[in-house]
């Protein structure tokens, strides 16, 4: 197992947004994490990745306990993320984003940075190689030099993904990377997924497109209200009727929940 969260709890006072949850993610396995508006998702990957101190349970990534470290250790460790809302530094250049991914593993001394030596321009143009070679597997199609927020919305997303490929992890947090993407781009990313995986990196995505969920999952994790209700393959969690309740039982005005519910109940009563 890549990623091993065991009775993860995660409180903001009364509300539990996270209660008692247990999942894994296996070496080169793609697992969806899917749940409700509001089921806890995005608040247990915060756990997962340093960024919320858990109330309580253990995370384990590659064997190693890294419950409630820092984002910056757990990344050293192996972990990379991208965000709901793009965390992108829209004032540098989309080539010089990507590079900051390398510095995680590109070894540089302040000394050598400072004294422009040839070893600090050897890392540098290795750290330009590395980006180029993360922004052509994500298929970038947008200027390089230019500013990352001249880019479209969809290019921008690549951008995030090449810049977390560029951190070299053993595990990738995607959340929401389908969120404003029209079908083309939608189609593109599960490609983009199937090819991350292949390269050997395990994949935990948070989604709530649940054609593209059900498409490109292994396995697929279910939160509501912060606890687990399944968690099986695809197929058999889109039948399982505590789903489908989580999903109908919710009065909601989320167009991409309404989605969800006809993707879901539609199928979910076919096959039944
Ligand atoms: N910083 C916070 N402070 C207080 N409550 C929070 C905070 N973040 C999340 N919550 C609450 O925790 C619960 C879980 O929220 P979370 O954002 O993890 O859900 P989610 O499944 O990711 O939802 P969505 O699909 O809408 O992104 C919700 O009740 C939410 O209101």
């Amino acid at each position: 197992m890549i990623l091993e969260v065991k009775d993860l709890r995660l409180a903001f006072g009364g509300v539990r947004a996270v209660d008692c949850l247990s999942f894994s993610v296996g070496v080169g396995e793609i697992v969806s994490v899917i749940g409700p508006n509001g089921a806890g998702k995005t608040s247990a990957f915060n756990c997962v990745s340093g960024f919320y101190q858990p109330t309580g349970g253990t995370v384990r990534l590659a064997g190693e306990d890294v419950t409630g470290r820092r984002p910056s250790a757990i990344a050293a460790r192996g972990l990379a993320r991208t965000f709901q809302n793009l965390r992108l530094f829209g004032e540098l250049s989309v080539l010089d984003n990507v590079r900051a991914g390398t510095h995680l593993w590109l070894k540089q001394r302040a000394v050598d940075a400072l004294l422009h030596t040839p070893r600090y321009r050897r890392s540098e143009r290795e750290a330009t190689d590395e980006a180029h070679k993360w922004l052509d597997f994500v298929e970038l199609r947008g200027d390089r030099a230019g500013l990352v927020r001249n880019l479209p919305y969809g290019e921008q997303r690549r951008v995030e993904i090449a810049r977390a490929l560029a951190r070299r992890p053993k595990l990738l947090l995607l959340d929401e990377p389908a969120a404003g993407l029209n079908h083309g781009e939608k189609a593109e990313l599960l490609t983009l997924i199937r090819r991350i995986r292949e390269l050997g990196v395990a994949i935990a995505l948070i989604e709530h497109d649940m054609g593209l969920v059900m498409e490109v999952s292994e396995r697929v994790v279910v939160l509501n209200f912060g606890k687990e209700i399944a968690d099986g393959r695809p197929d058999d969690v889109r039948r399982n009727p505590a789903v489908i309740e989580a999903y109908l039982g919710r009065d909601t005005d989320d167009d991409e929940v309404h989605a969800a519910r006809t993707e879901l109940a539609g199928e979910g009563t076919q096959h039944a």
